[in-house]
């Protein structure tokens, strides 16, 4: 982990510190975490690159780095927007990792799923504009991830699907995930994907509202760019303030309820019937390949 919590930037040989140089002029920055790139030009818009092969599951590890990455943007004065993205081919995030919820400590369920309420609370109450360029596949926590962004441009090859598919799995997607989805497609649409586990492929993502946009996949950053540039042409001041108007009931309860949803999450997932789903699943992945 390259990326600490707090401290002075660095400014030195190899990997970098997102920061300010001295006198507060804003410098090109790169942090080579290992399981995402980040770097922060002049423009003052970062891209994040996911790099966790080989589907960029969301893992204990990846969660904390994501998060970590999250508040040094959020914190730095120069950066007014993040362009997310991924670096594997086909796949954006293959959404929560699932050998993290399986034969593991309550403990450990306890720390990973903080870790998961962590990203969503910095991702979804982020200050900043903030862009997915949905360049693969995103089932569950990829599409929480997308879904928590303000914006979602996806590459318009109808074989990469995004959708919350738990039910598929086995799985109750919590409140708090059903409600991000239902801000983004509407009561109806969120209902009938969540009951049957939907993984829509991107143009019936496109026509569900699930993603803002499609286009070809070598023109999604250059898009995700033009976006960033017509949301940062407003004052940060009033469109923060909208997005918080807008977002703050729905952020507010999970901070509510955060520690009942821990222990709703450890219970579920340390049920035998449960632990059965998810092994049974792993394995249908696994056959599914050979
Ligand atoms: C009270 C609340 C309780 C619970 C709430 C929990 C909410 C859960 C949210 C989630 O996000 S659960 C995860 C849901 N994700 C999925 O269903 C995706 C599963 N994966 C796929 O569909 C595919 O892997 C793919 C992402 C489309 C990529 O396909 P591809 O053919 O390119 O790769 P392959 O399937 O061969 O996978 C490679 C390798 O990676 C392993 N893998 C895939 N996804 C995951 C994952 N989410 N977690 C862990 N590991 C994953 C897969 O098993 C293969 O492993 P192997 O090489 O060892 O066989």
């Amino acid at each position: 982990m390259l990326l600490s919590g707090s401290g002075k930037p660095q400014f030195g040989e190899g990997n970098r510190e997102v920061g300010e140089a001295p006198l507060g002029r804003p410098v090109w920055a790169a942090v080579g975490g290992s399981l995402m790139s980040l770097c922060l030009p002049f423009t003052g818009v970062a891209t994040m690159k996911f790099k966790s092969p080989p589907v960029n599951s969301l893992s204990l590890e990846f969660l904390t780095e994501f998060s970590i990455s999250l508040e040094k943007l959020e914190n730095n004065r120069a950066c007014r927007g993040v362009i997310i993205t991924s670096t594997l081919p086909k796949i954006f995030s293959s959404g929560l990792d699932i050998t993290e919820m399986c034969g593991k400590s309550m403990e450990h369920y306890t720390e990973f799923w903080r870790a998961v309420q962590e990203m969503w609370l910095r991702l979804y109450g982020s200050n900043m504009v903030t862009v997915a360029a949905v360049n693969g596949s995103s089932p569950a926590g990829g599409c929480l991830v997308a879904m928590s962004c303000d914006y979602r441009i996806m590459a318009e090859n109808p074989k990469f699907s995004i959708g919350l598919n738990e039910a598929q799995l086995g799985i109750v997607a919590p409140f708090w995930f059903k409600d991000t989805f239902v801000n983004v497609v509407g009561h109806r649409i969120a209902e009938r994907s969540l009951q049957l586990g939907s993984l829509h492929p991107a143009p019936e993502a496109h026509k569900l509202g699930l993603v803002d946009e499609l286009v070809p996949e070598e023109k999604l950053m250059e898009r995700a760019a033009a976006v960033m540039a017509q949301w940062l042409a407003l004052p940060d001041h009033a469109r923060q303030l909208t997005k918080t108007m807008m977002r703050k009931a729905v952020l507010d309860r999970l901070v509510a309820h955060r520690e009942e949803d821990i222990k709703n999450f450890v219970t579920f997932v340390s049920k035998e019937s449960i632990q059965k789903s998810l092994r049974m699943y792993m394995e249908m992945l696994k056959k599914r390949k050979s």
